[in-house]
């Protein structure tokens, strides 16, 4: 019974999918992030990305991001210290094999927030996640909440807009995206959201009331 109950548990945790959410700049991945991971208290992990842009107010080093120079980052690139790493409107982004076996490790959902250059590298591993695009309604709604967010200057809210339409295209291409989740109303997209993660939130549940 021990045995066999420990064998379902233990199965459970090596089947538990990572997530990627991608979407353009300001669709809205941190705000329904930090929704998922207010209500599921214990159940997912954020992969802390590496990144050589500078922290925004309120962005915490090793919460939010590794905050690392350019020198630093190439180097671990170059030394095969990451999945994936990508050039993203003047600055390198990146994610560390360390990132994602800090969340493994504690048999929680590891959730990646990456861009579609991310995306198209990760296709390339067997880490076999869910994939999900969140897209904003419209890219003029999408350009208020970049300024309404009011973090970047209108040099890199450019460069992010123009990404925003390649995101966008990308998106639409077949068989890329399990999901899409549209974001227009934060509740309906947050309950689309949780929707597509059900089956392996589930699968979280069961190993804690198991063991
Ligand atoms: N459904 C929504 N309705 C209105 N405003 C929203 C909605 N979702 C997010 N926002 C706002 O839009 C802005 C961008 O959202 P957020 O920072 O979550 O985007 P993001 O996709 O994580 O962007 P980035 O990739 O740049 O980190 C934020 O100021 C957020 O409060
Ligand atoms: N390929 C990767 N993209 C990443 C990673 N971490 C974040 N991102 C993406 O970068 C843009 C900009 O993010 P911001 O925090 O500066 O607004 C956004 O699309 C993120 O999804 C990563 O590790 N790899």
């Amino acid at each position: 019974m021990f045995v066999r109950c420990f064998s379902r548990v233990r199965s459970a945790m090596e089947n538990l999918r990572p997530v990627v959410l991608s979407g353009p700049s300001g669709a809205g991945k941190s705000t329904l992030l930090k929704k998922l991971m207010g209500e599921y208290d214990n159940v997912f992990g954020f992969s802390v990305s590496h990144t050589t842009r500078s922290p925004r107010a309120g962005e915490v080093n090793g919460k939010h991001y590794h905050f690392v120079t350019r020198d630093e980052m190439q180097s671990s690139i170059d030394g095969g210290d990451f999945i994936e790493s990508a050039e993203y409107s003047g600055n390198l982004y990146g994610t560390s094999k360390a990132a994602v076996h800090a969340v493994q490790k504690n048999n929680l959902i590891c959730i990646l927030d990456i861009d579609m250059q991310g995306v198209k590298s990760i296709k390339k591993t067997d880490l076999n996640p869910i994939y999900i695009s969140i897209q904003p309604p419209t890219l003029q709604t999408l350009e208020k909440r970049l300024r309404d967010r009011k973090t970047e200057t209108e040099e890199s809210l450019q460069k992010r807009l123009k990404a925003a339409e390649e995101e966008i295209a990308f998106s639409k291409q077949p068989d890329v995206f399990d999901h899409i989740v549209i974001n227009d109303k934060l509740d309906e997209a947050y309950e689309q959201l949780k929707q597509a993660l059900m089956e392996e939130i589930n699968k979280v549940k069961n190993i804690n009331s198991s063991s």
